[in-house]
């Protein structure tokens, strides 16, 4: 049988030891331990391995059916049992609402992080760059970068702010969770929502990437419109890990994000202790790479809404609290076409990071892997000089655009930079010199074809 490039795709699954359930916002049920879980009803007056019943609610009680999401979990020990919540003073990690004292309409970007300070783990290696809306509201969302040379030992982390979007763009992660385990490599994501107890392994010496910590509603598929029932990313190849469990008595701290301020308590067993769950809140994994990327077959180049990977939508329909899109490899073959992203204002302010290769709209050198961009609300951007140069003139046979694997968080809300976005040593001083060698081309005696 002749073999597809998406057949390679899930054969590189195998490389992951972990299992998993296939599907977005499926229902799953999957138990460790044979009928763990309960048949027929939720809460029985006794479980079976006397585990304990604990519901876990991601959506109010009322929330309309088609959005309602919740797990019961079965677990040894019950979450209440833990030591009294202790504030932690920590200046790192940052939470909405941002301050104002940074916002600029500048066009700004970054290099890649330096390598790992040493006995950083994911949380503690968390910086924070831009951010919008207000953690304790549950609107907006806030980017951040990791860096970790450690694994997360005796501890793990919770946060109660918004569900975390890990974008691996170096090393990859082990992801041991409440609801099971799951593994991620640079081109592959995970979702962990809110209120979900986990901890990070590195698979490798270090480790780093993108976080993008969504205050509001959870990420959903994008409607698809005309497209039709397929297309972009396909609810099959979401992966949910299947239950998994320690019954371990070893002290482990549990550190909690709420309202942006960190929280401490003890806890005399492994968090890790869910031997059955059922339900439709639960973390997942994705690979990038199984996007169903739809492009132009005609002319011009359409706006990126149609790579949009995941969406947080506003309450008002047509609205993102905060979109996930991608730029991946494609075939370019329009005709006639100025092929690369457009000059452009946008009433929707966009961060930009790259996991591999080089962007189409950047080829001049400066947006690397790992480094990042934003254009925030009405700041005009769009493709370098470079990228002007060479798209002008190229000659337009079907090309396909590989080695590149960029994405956006586009938001309705305008982005705050960090003191350390602006001041931390990574900001590119010159970057909006990348548009200043764009000279007119315009002459009124050239009346075209
Ligand atoms: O590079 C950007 O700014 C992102 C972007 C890409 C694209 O293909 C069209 C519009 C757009 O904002
Ligand atoms: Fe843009």
């Amino acid at each position: 049988m002749k073999k597809t490039k998406r057949q390679s795709a899930s054969k590189k699954e195998v490389t992951d030891p972990f299992h998993y359930m296939t599907g977005f916002g499926n229902h799953f049920s999957t138990e460790a331990l044979p009928n763990a879980l309960p048949v027929g009803q939720n809460s029985p007056q006794e479980l079976s391995y006397g585990l304990i019943a604990e519901q876990l609610s991601g959506t109010g009680f009322t929330a309309k059916r088609h959005e309602n999401q919740r797990s019961w979990l079965y677990r040894i020990h019950p979450s209440v049992k833990q030591s009294p919540y202790e504030p932690v003073v920590s200046e790192i990690w940052e939470s909405g609402p941002f301050s104002d004292t940074w916002l600029t309409p500048e066009r700004l970007r970054w290099n890649p992080q330096p390598p790992t300070e040493p006995r950083c783990d994911f949380i503690s290696g968390i910086r924070t760059v831009a951010g919008n809306g207000d953690a304790s509201m549950r609107q907006g969302s806030a980017i951040h970068l990791y860096s970790a040379s450690q694994s997360m030992e005796k501890r793990c982390f919770c946060n109660a702010d918004g569900d975390l979007l890990i974008i691996p763009q170096d090393g990859g992660l082990s992801i041991d969770t409440e609801f099971g385990r799951l593994q991620i490599k640079p081109t592959e994501i995970a979702v962990i929502q809110r209120g979900i107890k986990f901890r990070v392994s590195l698979l490798g010496p270090q480790a780093s990437g993108y976080l993008l910590e969504n205050y509001g509603n959870p990420f959903r598929l994008p409607d698809l419109g005309p497209i039709g029932a397929n297309g972009l990313a396909n609810p099959r190849d979401f992966n949910t890990p299947v239950a998994w469990f320690e019954d371990s008595n070893e002290p482990t701290q549990l550190l909690t994000k709420f309202g942006g301020h960190f929280f401490t308590c003890n806890l005399d067993h492994s968090p890790f202790d869910v031997v059955a769950w059922h339900g439709n809140y639960a973390p997942y994994k994705y690979d990038l790479k199984t996007f169903n990327t739809i492009n132009t077959v005609s002319f011009d180049h359409p706006d990126p809404s149609i790579f949009t990977v995941l969406t947080s939508p506003l309450d008002h329909e047509g609205l993102a609290n905060v979109d996930f899109v991608i730029f991946p490899p494609r075939w370019m073959v329009a005709e006639n076409t100025f092929r690369p992203p457009w000059f452009h204002r946008n009433i929707m302010s966009e961060y930009m990071g790259l996991i591999e290769g080089v962007y189409d709209a950047k080829p001049d050198g400066g947006f690397l892997p790992g480094g990042g961009s934003l254009h925030n609300c009405m700041s005009p951007h769009g493709p370098d000089g470079t990228a002007v140069e060479d798209a002008t003139k190229t000659k337009l046979t079907p090309q396909k655009q590989e080695n590149t694997l960029a994405f956006m968080f586009e938001s309705s809300f305008l982005y705050k930079p960090t003191a350390f976005a602006i001041n931390g040593g990574l900001r590119q001083e010159n970057y909006t010199d990348c548009w200043q060698n764009i000279s007119p081309t315009f002459d009124a005696a050239n009346t075209g074809k």
